[in-house]
């Protein structure tokens, strides 16, 4: 029997440089003999990603309800949890997934000010106590992430389309979960260049590796 692997998630607001960390940390860990997989969320296994598409679609005809958007959270993260993310950590795998349920504090608590309670009974029922091992919160101020954003050229989601108010509550929201799990939540400065950034991502795995080691 494999011991279980470690579940690593990656954090931040839009265009801090999630996506483009996702593979470092994922080939960093193989580097050190690690068996890595990369997931995202809301997504990671074909249903979720069709729950992923509900969330993100524009509002036009219809407007998403709070509490619908906040269930479709959970439900995409209940299908990845039993299809992907548990079945690899139980074989002993790592799982490096781009945004959990940090995410859903930070955007449906604090940004949408939704009911903690309401998120923390969720995470409980779908969680039933696995909680990241480390997790990397990509910080920097909401204007500059913005820029690159746009400089991405993509089309804007539904959350993407948001005011600058929003984002700044998720910056917020953010760093009072970082504030409150210090051990767990590890900040890294996302503003600087992204040689910089890199290397913070690496000397913060390697330090956990080493302890989880020990
Ligand atoms: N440290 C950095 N400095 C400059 N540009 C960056 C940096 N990190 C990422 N980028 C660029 O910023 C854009 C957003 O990055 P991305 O990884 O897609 O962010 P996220 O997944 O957090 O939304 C991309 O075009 C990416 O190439
Ligand atoms: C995981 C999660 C994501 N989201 C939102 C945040 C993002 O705007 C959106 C899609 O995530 P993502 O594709 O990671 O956004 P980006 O690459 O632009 O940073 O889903 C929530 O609102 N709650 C959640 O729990």
């Amino acid at each position: 029997m494999p011991s279980r692997g470690r579940f690593i998630t990656l954090e931040g607001g839009e265009g801090v440089g999630k996506s483009t960390n996702l593979a470092l940390v994922r080939d960093h860990l193989e580097s050190l003999g690690i068996e890595t997989i990369t997931t995202r969320e809301p997504g990671g296994t074909p249903r979720a990603e069709a729950i992923r598409e509900l969330l993100l679609a524009p509002d036009e005809a219809e407007t998403l309800a709070d509490d619908a958007e906040l269930l479709l959270v959970f439900a995409a993260r209940a299908q990845h949890l039993a299809r992907r993310i548990r079945p690899a950590l139980e074989r002993g795998a790592w799982v490096v997934c781009d945004r959990f349920t940090d995410a859903t504090y930070a955007y449906q608590g604090s940004a949408r000010r939704g009911d903690r309670s309401a998120i923390a009974m969720l995470e409980t029922f779908v969680q039933q106590g696995l909680q990241p091992d480390l997790t990397l919160l990509l910080d920097m101020p909401v204007d500059a992430a913005r820029e690159r954003v746009t400089a991405r050229g993509q089309g804007l989601d539904r959350f993407e389309r948001e005011r600058a108010a929003f984002f700044e509550a998720v910056r917020q929201g953010y760093l009072e979960r970082a504030a409150a799990a210090p051990a767990r939540i590890a900040v890294i400065d996302a503003a600087r260049s992204l040689t910089q950034v890199q290397a913070d991502i690496c000397h913060c795995l390697d330090q956990r590796v080493a302890a989880w080691r020990s």
